[in-house]
């Protein structure tokens, strides 16, 4: 259980933590209780949130026993961030993205035996705090002073927006967080992103002083990409982990588009993969970069931890049949519809129209006779079979379920020719 921290600091997860010798006695001297917190703010956690799983998991791994926190309430405050004050979500719309957010964090972690990971919502204990005991017990303990100190809410106080009393006080009800479980269930650690270090000192001070105790906390860093360039295609810039707002296939297409200056990081990151796996994962990226063995072996290991070895098959299978020469009629017809979000669309009527048209129709070429070049040269692809007749009609035949036919030019352009008419 010793090497717990060692771990943590080799995957690059390891940023800032309270005294770390205290830390790694705390861990190696027994099965602590620990805890990390998730605020309702979307209907889904994204990929920072899989970084603070990730942790909660290994450590789970070592022995220790989870506590996730939702907050119900805190997801009602807003913590302050850098964008500038937050828009209040109504609370039955909080309450509603806690639940989802609870449903996704469980598959992450073990309810089984001794350290079973238990779950919590802050709203418990929050809600009925009355003002008078919120400010005369809890607000007690806190020095304005610490308070406007701190990273985020200095930064919002010098900004022309300023900050609001609402946000301000969030910290109060992070460390009071603390507090309580400590209480509750003896936890006597705390994790969370590089962003949460104020919030989680505020909650290790909390504990000295009302309950003479120490305490730890220890953040992740920031998981960035080495081009700078942010997190995801989607909008917002997130990895969502929920279906509906990243489907498999995309989530599985994202993360073999990693380039070869993350793919080992987000290897030790993201993935439970041995030492050994990955060093050698390294070595053949090294080696032989074209061959994307560590992309792929990453976007495997993701697609699975986060959709399951159902959905990771047929994200492969999709991969495969779009890019691979695969079977396409073997795709199930709403992974293909995933797979083809966010393809180039075109509409042809069967009939007269051809392999031209459907090169020209979904904006592949510009023109016929460019097309007819790209045909002569074997440049072209109906359903992933090439084409070398520039005469060739689409038949009934190439129609995909969903009524849809891909249309592919060289290695990477690929369409999707939408059939409508009788
Ligand atoms: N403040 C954390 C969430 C959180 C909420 C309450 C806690 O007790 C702990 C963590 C965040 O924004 O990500």
């Amino acid at each position: 259980m010793s090497d717990i921290l060692d771990e943590l600091q080799w995957r690059g997860l390891l940023q800032q933590h309270t005294d770390l010798d205290a830390l790694r006695e705390a861990l190696s001297a027994g099965p602590i209780t620990f805890y990390t917190g998730y605020d309702p703010t979307a209907k889904s956690l994204h990929h920072g949130h899989l970084v603070q799983l990730i942790v909660m998991r290994h450590l789970q791994n070592a022995g220790h026993k989870p506590i996730a926190l939702v907050g119900g309430a805190t997801g009602l405050i807003g913590d302050p961030r850098m964008s500038g004050e937050r828009t209040l979500n109504e609370a039955d719309v909080v309450a509603q993205w806690a639940q989802a957010l609870r449903e996704q964090i469980a598959r992450f972690l073990s309810f089984e035996g001794d350290n079973g990971a238990v779950m919590v919502n802050n709203y418990d204990w929050t809600a009925p705090m009355s003002a008078i005991s919120l400010l005369r017990d809890l607000g007690k303990y806190f020095r304005l002073g610490t308070m406007i100190a701190k990273d985020t809410v200095a930064r919002r106080l010098a900004s022309d927006e300023g900050i609001s009393f609402t946000e301000f006080s969030y910290q109060l009800l992070q460390a009071n967080d603390f507090l309580e479980l400590y209480r509750r269930h003896g936890v006597t650690l705390q994790t969370g992103g590089n962003d949460q270090w104020g919030n989680l000192l505020g909650g290790v001070e909390l504990v000295r002083k009302a309950e003479g105790a120490s305490v730890h906390c220890l953040t992740t860093p920031l998981i960035t990409k080495a081009d700078g360039t942010k997190f995801g295609k989607s909008e917002g810039g997130a990895v969502w982990l929920d279906p509906e707002l990243l489907s498999p296939y995309a989530f599985y297409q994202f993360w073999l588009g990693a380039d070869d200056a993350d793919v080992v990081r987000f290897l030790k990151v993201f993935t439970f993969l041995s030492r050994e796996e990955i060093e050698e994962l390294a070595e053949a990226t090294a080696q032989r970069p074209k061959a994307r063995e560590a992309q792929r072996a990453l976007a495997r290991a993701v697609t699975e931890l986060v959709h399951g070895a159902q959905a990771l098959a047929d994200a492969e299978a999709a991969t495969a049949a779009l890019w691979g020469g695969g079977d396409l009629r073997a795709v199930s017809p709403a992974t293909l519809l995933e797979a083809i979000a966010g393809l180039e669309v075109g509409e042809l009527e069967l009939g007269e129209a051809t392999i031209v048209d459907a090169l020209v129709a979904t904006g592949q070429e510009k023109g016929r006779n460019a097309a007819r070049k790209t045909i002569a040269q074997g440049g072209a692809y109906i359903n992933n079979e090439k084409v070398a007749d520039d005469e060739r009609v689409l038949t009934t035949d190439d129609v995909l379920p969903g009524g849809l036919i891909l249309v592919r030019k060289g290695r990477r352009n690929l369409a999707v020719v939408k059939v409508v008419g009788a």
